[in-house]
C-alpha cells in the first residue's frame, strides 16, 4: 500500500510537531525515518496508523483517508510498550491472535525462538531488551500491508542487535509490505533500507534512494544524514 502525507501540519499548543509535511511512501519499499529527538518521526507513524490526526493536510493509505479502522492494515511497533505485566509472553501472543485476524501464530512461535524468549515468562520479569524483543515478535507476526516500527532496536544490546536486524529481513514480505522505521541506529539498519527520509523540526528536509546515494554520491546513509544535519545547523535550522 502506498502512503501519502500531503501538506500535513500538527501542532501541540503553539509548538509544531509537523509542519507542512509532504512525503510519499511507496509499496514494497523499506524506509528509514531519521532525525534528532523531537523532530516529528513518531508523530508521522502515529498519524499513519490513525492514532493522531493532522490539524491540516491529508494522510492517505492506498488512496483512502486514514481513520482508526486503518489499524486492520497497519502493524505498529510503538516506542513505549503497553504490555499487561501479569501476562506471560504466551498470554500476550494469544491476546494478539484474538485481536488481529492477520496474526500468524506459526510465525510468532518462530520469532519467539529466534528472539530467545521464553513463552512462559511473565512480562513483568522481562528485561527492557526482552520487552523490546517481544514488541518485535508481535509486530512482525502480523501479515499487514503496512509495517511501522518506532525505534525497533532500542534497548537491545549491540551483540544481538546485528543478528536481530538481519533476521528482520526474513520476516518482511518485500513484494507487498511497506515498511517505515523510525530509528537512531542508522549504521546498524542502513543495509536494510531502500529509502531514507530525514526530518528536522517537523519538516522533511531530505528524501533519498539509498542505492542512488551510494552509487551516485558515494555516501553511506549515516554520512549523508550527518552532512545534511550540519548544513541545517549552519543555516540556523529550517525556520
Ligand atoms: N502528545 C503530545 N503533547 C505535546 N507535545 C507532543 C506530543 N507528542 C509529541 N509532541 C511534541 O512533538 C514534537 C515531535 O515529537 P515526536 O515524538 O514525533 O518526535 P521524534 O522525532 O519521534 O522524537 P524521538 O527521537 O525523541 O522519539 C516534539 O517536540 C514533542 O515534544
Amino acid at each position: 500500500m502506498a502512503i501519502e502525507l500531503e501538506n500535513v501540519t500538527k501542532k501541540y499548543g503553539k509548538d509544531f510537531s509537523l509542519k507542512n509535511t509532504t512525503i510519499t511512501f511507496k509499496k514494497g519499499r523499506i524506509y528509514g525515518l531519521l532525525g534528532p529527538n523531537g523532530s516529528g518521526k513518531s508523530t508521522i507513524l502515529k498519524m499513519i496508523c490513525g492514532l493522531v490526526y493532522p490539524d491540516t493536510g491529508e494522510i492517505l493509505v492506498d488512496g483512502e483517508k486514514v481513520t482508526r479502522k486503518i489499524s486492520r492494515s497497519v502493524a505498529y511497533l510503538t516506542e513505549s510498550d503497553m504490555f499487561y505485566d501479569p501476562f506471560t509472553v504466551n498470554d500476550m501472543i494469544m491476546f494478539y491472535q484474538s485481536q488481529f485476524n492477520d496474526f500468524d501464530i506459526e510465525k510468532a512461535n518462530l520469532l519467539l525462538i529466534e528472539m530467545k524468549l521464553d513463552p512462559l515468562k511473565k512480562i513483568k520479569q522481562l528485561s527492557k531488551g526482552n520487552r523490546g524483543r517481544l514488541k518485535l515478535v508481535l509486530a512482525l507476526a502480523r501479515k499487514t500491508p503496512v509495517l511501522l516500527l518506532d525505534e525497533p532496536f532500542s534497548g537491545l544490546d549491540p551483540m544481538v542487535r546485528d543478528s536481530i536486524v538481519k533476521s528482520l529481513l526474513s520476516y518482511i514480505d518485500f513484494e507487498t509490505q511497506t515498511v517505515i522505521m523510525a530509528t537512531h541506529e542508522i549504521h546498524e539498519v542502513e543495509h536494510l533500507l531502500d529509502e531514507v527520509a530525514a526530518i528536522y523540526n517537523g519538516m522533511v528536509f531530505g528524501h533519498k534512494n539509498v542505492e542512488d546515494l551510494r552509487e551516485n554520491e558515494g555516501l553511506s546513509v549515516l554520512k549523508w544524514f550527518k552532512k545534511e544535519m550540519e548544513q541545517i545547523e549552519t543555516n540556523g535550522g529550517t525556520e
